[in-house]
């Protein structure tokens, strides 16, 4: 979390404070997205200064991202759970207290005075005063005895499957940690000048700290646009070419179609939800890049013959919960087979509008084999002719020895750690017999 967050912790900033407590009463009480009650008319965040939204929002992810250690400093000095906009007026405090570093008078005075301020916790202010001055004095050293939040069992338990309880629990680590601000960018190196950002080997810009976006230099002219470095991955080993024409299958809200616009390619960018087109519509303006945009359902479309496709398809999104830790707490395990089976159908129908001599990228951000190499084999089963293009894959600037397997590119959130580390994805490219 960034430094003016740490130092704004308390005593002020009361307003993003009281809304951080609704944003947690959300996602853990009522089981929304963060980003559905964050855009909620009337939820938690309305009528706040952009400020204090990013703020709330901040303070909000840094609670879910260390609730496991939260809890457990909580313990000690609970016998009953308040109630909860208590619970998680608690929880938002020992954060601010335990890991962000916030003065414990001013974190105690601000959160008695919210718990007075609102009707539904009035009556437990001496609860609230009596629990946080014990945790101002003994929690930072349970803190400390915490180790990185677990996953829920279904998806640890999977997740050991996949890969070991070792890489699991490093998996778990670098959640806690966060993510860092990743820029795709048309001038690679010069923007790294320009913005002092590290130019990272796989060709993405990499930022420390938290900075306001659309007040970097480059922003309004379109130079770059957000995305996490493995999300840069699959539009670049899928290589368009200028004059090519492609297809980007779920594109919104549109990283990867700037990308293969970018290159200079024709692109079709195809996408099920009107609202999520709005944002590609947005960055195209932004950029000054082109694209055919299409509405539809992706099992319904007629389709067309393509050079190439490129097909992002909807998952669990396990591979970003660095960036969204709420997804943890209402991601479901039955959800999974649901998307694997989409996944399925959606592959066949991409793979169909490919032209003879043609490629198809297929990624998804997911953590989960049943979403990445388990749905190419497959596809690969049930598809002669079919391969895997391991030169294409070879050919990606900046991987590292063993995130290429035999059925494509596996990466973890566990990897780069002393960069920063990556979102989750399995990305691969085929290239049907000609
Ligand atoms: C992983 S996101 C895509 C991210 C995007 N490719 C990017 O780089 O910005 C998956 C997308 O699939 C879309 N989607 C889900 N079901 C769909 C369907 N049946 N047909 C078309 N798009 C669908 C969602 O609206 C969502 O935008």
């Amino acid at each position: 979390m960034a430094q003016e967050d740490r130092k704004s912790a308390a005593p002020g900033g009361q307003a993003a404070r009281k809304a951080a407590v609704g944003l947690l009463v959300a996602v853990l009480e009522e089981g929304q997205l963060l980003a559905a009650a964050v855009d909620a008319e009337g939820g938690p965040l309305a009528g706040l200064a952009p400020d204090d939204r990013a703020r709330a929002q901040r303070l909000a992810s840094e609670t879910l991202r260390h609730l496991g250690p939260t809890d457990a400093v909580l313990k000690p000095f609970v016998r009953k759970p308040p109630p909860p906009a208590a619970r998680n007026l608690l929880r938002l405090s020992v954060v601010e207290l335990c890991h962000l570093g916030a003065a414990a008078h001013g974190v105690v005075d601000s959160a008695v005075s919210l718990a007075g301020s609102d009707p539904a916790t009035a009556r437990l202010k001496g609860l609230v005063n009596a629990v946080l001055r014990r945790v101002a004095e003994d929690g930072p050293e349970i803190w400390a005895r915490q180790q990185a939040q677990r996953l829920p069992n279904w998806l640890r338990g999977r997740l050991q499957s996949a890969y070991g309880g070792k890489v699991t629990a490093a998996i778990e680590v670098a959640h806690a940690v966060g993510a860092p601000l990743d820029l795709t960018a048309r001038e690679a190196a010069a923007l790294a000048e320009t913005l002092g950002g590290d130019l990272q080997p796989t060709g993405s810009v990499r930022l420390k700290g938290s900075r306001q976006v659309s007040g970097l230099p480059g922003y309004d002219t379109g130079a770059f646009w957000v995305q996490d470095a493995a999300a840069a991955l699959p539009a670049r080993l899928l290589a368009a070419k200028p004059g090519e024409t492609v297809l980007d299958l779920c594109a919104a809200p549109g990283g990867k179609t700037l990308q293969l616009a970018a290159a200079g390619a024709s692109v079709t960018a195809l996408d099920a939800s009107e609202s999520r087109l709005r944002r590609l519509h947005d960055n195209l303006r932004r950029t000054g890049l082109g694209a055919e945009v299409v509405v539809a359902d992706a099992l319904a479309w007629e389709g067309g013959a393509y050079d190439a496709v490129l097909l992002d398809a909807p998952c669990s999104a396990t591979g970003t919960i660095r960036r969204h830790p709420d997804l943890p707490f209402v991601k479901q395990s039955s959800d999974i087979r649901g998307l694997a089976d989409l996944q399925r159908q959606m592959l066949d129908r991409a793979l169909a509008w490919v032209k003879p001599g043609g490629r198809l990228v297929y990624c998804t951000c997911s953590l989960l084999p049943e979403e990445g190499e388990d749905q190419i084999a497959g596809l690969l089963e049930r598809t002669p002719g079919l391969r895997v293009d391991h030169d294409g894959l070879n050919a990606l600037p900046g991987l590292e020895p063993g995130w290429l397997g035999p059925l494509g590119l596996r990466l973890r959130p566990d990897y780069w750690a002393e960069r920063g580390g990556m979102d989750g994805f399995f990305i691969t490219l085929l290239r049907p017999e000609a």
